[in-house]
């Protein structure tokens, strides 16, 4: 976390603050990396930002007093055709390997909207949102039409990112969905995560039966690819040495939880990842995946997830 610095004279925040970072990390988190059109800055200006590419409404950075929290692959592409690396991506209509389309669905790749730009509400948070709607090329893999608004509220400790999905056909449809976070952390050998104690859940590599966790503070230490059912709405991710982070997410309406890391062998085999940085990164993912939602014509339905700094 930044510690306030004894040189008071100076007058930006970058520089009133001694940002303890972990290792250095070239992914292009900053706003001044992208053209204006393409992303949209949340700035509260404390040090508090939020930084989403319109490319899949990726949020590509979360600074909480000047500390990143969001991983972003330093191999990255953004050629507005692949899905971005890290951050948040968004799954949908889909999560995982898909029968009409691609892996996670559409949405983390199509180009968003601005509804709202970035605006200051009257306690100071930052509050934005963006959208996107059903098209030829999505209508062409999934027959329906929809709106999708996504909105957030930037406050000086946290950031809660709310997913509106509506059905504007006259049919009803059905979907899966996730919020991919890429959690930040200095090393993934001292991360803990928990919350999801007693859950069962489905490993995804090894397949068969669920198990059920035994871990209060799960550490991760191989490739995990698991689905945590019926989860709580509270878990936290805690991280260092250096810096400490101890991140809380809390869900509304997203019953499961995906905890994945690639670890060595296939952080190898992604291309648009260096080959240890999955040591600097964990996914925590609400999503809504065992049990796909029904949107009768003409119904919404919302689901949130908040990060809030406990340090
Ligand atoms: O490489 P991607 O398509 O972005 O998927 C990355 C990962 O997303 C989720 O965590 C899935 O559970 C994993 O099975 C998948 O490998």
């Amino acid at each position: 976390m930044g510690r306030p610095c004894q040189n008071k004279c100076l007058d930006d925040f970058q520089s009133l603050y001694i940002i303890e970072q972990d290792t250095p990390s070239m992914a292009k988190q900053n706003e001044t990396d992208f053209a204006t059109g393409d992303v949209v800055f949340m700035d509260r200006g404390d040090g508090n930002s939020a930084l989403l590419h319109l490319h899949g409404a990726t949020l590509i950075s979360w600074k909480c007093q000047g500390l990143e929290n969001l991983f972003l692959s330093s191999k990255s592409v953004f050629d507005n055709k692949k899905a971005i690396r890290g951050g948040v991506p968004i799954c949908f209509p889909n999560f995982g390997p898909w029968s009409l389309g691609p892996q996670h669905g559409f949405a983390r790749t199509k180009r968003w909207m601005v509804a709202q730009p970035p605006a200051k509400n009257a306690n100071g948070d930052i509050v934005a949102s963006v959208s996107l709607e059903d098209d030829e090329e999505t209508r062409g893999l999934w027959d329906f039409n929809f709106k999708l608004m996504y909105s957030f509220v930037l406050s000086a400790r946290s950031l809660k990112s709310t997913l509106v999905v509506e059905n504007t056909d006259t049919k009803s449809l059905e979907f899966t969905t996730a919020l991919h976070t890429y959690f930040r952390v200095a090393d993934i050998g001292s991360t803990t995560l928990q919350g999801l104690k007693g859950l069962k859940y489905n490993d995804k590599i090894t397949g068969g039966q669920d198990v059920v966790e035994t871990q209060d503070l799960i550490t991760v230490d191989k490739n995990y690819d698991r689905v945590y059912k019926d989860a709580p709405n509270v878990t936290v991710i805690s991280s260092g040495p250096e810096p400490v982070r101890k991140i809380e997410m809390t869900t509304v309406n997203f019953p499961d939880v995906v905890v994945w890391n690639p670890w060595d062998v296939k952080a190898k085999e992604i291309a648009d990842m260096e080959d240890e940085e999955y040591k600097q990164m964990l996914c925590v993912e609400a999503g809504n995946i065992v049990t796909p939602v029904t949107l009768a014509a003409g119904s919404q339905f919302e689901c949130s997830h908040t990060f809030t700094s406990r340090l």
